[in-house]
């Protein structure tokens, strides 16, 4: 596709897990080139020796901040830890450069005057703002398990989270650490995790969130308690859950609770469970996605290619959906 008219991408954080999966999804992408990955670790090393779905000559960078602008990429992901965003938005901003900026970190998820992409949730809110803030990948799940009932809640949903120890980054921490991991399920901030805030803030309803990381990867599981405000039947909340994501190629409704071993390396979240309490005044609904792709990766590409005028799943995989036992 050399005649397409492709905008150049950046990547700063570029070593890291996200970071990782973005470089794929931009390799395959038709109408996106990346100008440049910036590490300060792989400063100099080539991409090719690292993400093997990467074919060309492109070598890690470290420029400074204040150095961004003047690489000219067209879009500029940031996949930087929490708190290092504000800088680099800042560099643009001083050398007066505009480009679309997508910020996968905690940062900005509460900034009114940044566009807050959980597309399923959001995309009606987009109003060409240049500036994306990534949703968070519980609170991704959180949010698409909850949404279709917000408006029949009773009580705050208490949503038990699970995420695979990719979801702790690549800063060595206990949560990272899989000798720790092995045979283990580790609890953390039990209350006042920054999802449940988020969670909060974007469905207009208080959530109450228990993250666990536990020993695999990748993928992610939240289990959301939702107490109703009146008896329901399971084929009315089923209902309202595919009339939600019907459409979506991203969102599958499911009637099991699905498995996070089946999420794993997939570009799509799955809702499913509904248990319903006998008198029909509670249903538990199961979400499971990939915390690197549909929590991350995946929903930084929806957010770019909706800004640059695309299909919402250019350059998405969109595999056909799994065969429950
Ligand atoms: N992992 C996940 O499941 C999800 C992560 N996120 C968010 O996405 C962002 C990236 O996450 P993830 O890829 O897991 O993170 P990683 O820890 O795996 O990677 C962080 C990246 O930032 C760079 N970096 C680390 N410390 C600094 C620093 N002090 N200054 C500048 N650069 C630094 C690292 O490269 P180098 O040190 O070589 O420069 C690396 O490229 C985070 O904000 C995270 O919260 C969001 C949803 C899901
Ligand atoms: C297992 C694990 O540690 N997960 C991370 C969430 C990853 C994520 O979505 O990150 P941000 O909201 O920080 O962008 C956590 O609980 O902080």
């Amino acid at each position: 596709m050399a005649e397409m008219d492709r905008k150049t991408v950046g990547i700063v954080g570029a070593r890291g897990h996200t970071g990782a999966e973005l470089i794929r999804l931009i390799a395959d992408h038709p109408a996106l080139e990346l100008a440049y990955v910036s590490s300060r670790e792989l400063d100099g090393q080539r991409v090719d020796a690292h993400v093997a779905e990467y074919a060309g000559e492109l070598r890690y960078s470290a420029p400074a901040h204040e150095d961004l602008p003047a690489l000219g990429a067209d879009v500029v992901i940031l996949a930087l830890p929490n708190g290092k965003a504000g800088a680099c938005v800042e560099a643009f901003g001083k050398a007066g450069a505009n480009p679309l900026i997508v910020d996968l970190s905690a940062d900005y998820r509460f900034d009114e005057r940044w566009y807050y992409g959980l597309p399923e949730l959001t995309r009606e809110r987009w109003r060409g703002q240049r500036r994306i803030s990534n949703p968070g990948c519980y609170a991704t799940a959180i949010q698409l398990a909850v949404a279709p009932l917000k408006d029949l809640l009773a009580a705050p949903p208490v949503c038990f989270g699970v995420s695979g120890y990719s979801g702790a980054g690549t800063t060595p921490s206990d949560k990272n650490d899989p000798e720790k991991l092995r045979d283990n399920l580790m609890p953390y901030a039990l209350t006042g995790h920054m999802h449940e805030r988020e969670t909060s803030a974007h469905l207009g309803v208080p959530v109450e969130f228990m993250p666990h990381v536990a020993p695999h990867f990748r993928g992610l599981t939240v289990t959301c308690n939702l107490y109703l405000a009146r008896a329901m039947k399971r084929d009315e909340v089923m209902a309202r859950f595919h009339h939600a994501y019907g459409t979506e190629p991203l969102v599958r409704v499911v009637e099991e609770a699905p498995w996070v071993s089946r999420i794993a390396g997939r570009h799509h979240a799955e809702v499913g469970g509904f248990a319903m309490s006998l008198d029909g005044r509670r249903v538990v609904v199961v979400a499971t996605l990939d915390n690197l792709l549909k929590g991350a990766a995946t929903q930084a590409m929806q957010n770019i290619n909706r800004a640059l005028g695309l299909p919402e799943a250019t350059a998405i995989p969109q595999q056909s959906p799994p065969v429950h036992a």
